[in-house]
């Protein structure tokens, strides 16, 4: 058995992910990172190791289920224990209500709620296998508690995230397992972007617009950075959080309240 705990994150090439990679290796875990393109989640790694970090890059689909059992199965294999999957990866395609295509629904809800169902079983494998418990934690959205315009597949996949997490805390609790899910509002990343661009478009209105759509009610008046969202994670990554299971947490800066 390592002497480090070991964590898996998907989407780990940029964005949030990077930052939850970047966060756990600073916390001491040893760290898997998964994307599509080995190359971009190589280069993370790399920066990792060369920070005195113990990371490993993974390619891997999260629509493809037995992707995301060979990740998870190398991760195990490399690093000889398995502790925390976070599933983070996630597409966002925007669009008026008229526009959504069966494309458009099939592709998001392949990633988005496929990547949680696949990671949350692979993991349980891992842990069954190395007899002990563990921590799934799932990548939400303030846009999975509250409706927003132009984001219907996209909200509809991130609630459905919180029940997954609702479901499989309940299932898995008596194993030593807790599911918890964090909901990020509005985080500078190049997912974030591209919706802000979309929806400004869709307007005819300038691109600093559409962000002002989604920043206007943030309380603390700034949009979040991504290690706000890894600070949170951080915590359902250690033991602080044992007691804590099924639980959705909001970390907007004030923008949605539950
Ligand atoms: N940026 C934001 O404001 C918010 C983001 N989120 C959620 O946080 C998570 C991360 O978002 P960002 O970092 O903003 O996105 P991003 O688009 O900047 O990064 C997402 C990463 O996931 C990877 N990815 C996408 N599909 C994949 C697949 N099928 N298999 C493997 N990797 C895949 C991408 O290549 C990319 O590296 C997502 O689940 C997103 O829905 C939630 C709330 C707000
Ligand atoms: C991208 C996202 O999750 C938003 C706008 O909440």
């Amino acid at each position: 058995m390592a002497d480090k705990k070991v964590a898996l994150v998907t989407g780990a090439g940029q964005g949030i992910g990077k930052s939850i990679a970047e966060r756990l290796s600073k916390d001491g875990f040893s760290v898997a990172l998964v994307g599509r393109h080995l190359d971009k989640v190589q280069a993370v790694a790399d920066e990792l190791n060369q920070a005195g970090g113990d990371a490993f890059a993974v390619k891997a689909d999260v629509a493809n289920r037995d992707d995301v059992f060979a990740a998870v199965k190398a991760t195990k294999d490399h690093f000889g224990d398995f502790n925390v999957i976070v599933n983070n990866a996630g597409v966002a395609p925007s669009s008026p209500i008229e526009d959504v295509t069966p494309e458009d629904l099939e592709f998001t809800f392949k990633i988005n709620v496929g990547g949680v169902i696949w990671g949350t079983q692979a993991a349980v494998q891992a842990f069954k296998e190395l007899g002990h418990g563990g921590k799934v934690i799932n990548g939400s959205s303030q846009a999975g508690q509250e409706g927003n315009p132009n984001l219907t597949v996209y909200g509809s996949t991130k609630f459905a995230i919180r029940g997954i997490t609702q479901t499989t805390s309940k299932e898995l609790a008596e194993r030593g397992i807790t599911v918890n899910a964090y909901c990020p509002g509005i985080v500078k990343t190049p997912m974030m972007e591209d919706i802000a661009k979309s929806v400004a478009k869709e307007a005819g209105k300038p691109e600093s617009w559409g962000m002002d759509q989604f920043a206007k009610n943030i309380s603390m008046k700034r949009l979040s950075e991504p290690s706000d969202v890894s600070n949170l994670v951080s915590f359902l990554a250690s033991s602080d959080s044992n007691y804590i299971t099924g639980q959705s947490i909001l970390v907007d800066g004030g923008m949605v309240y539950r």
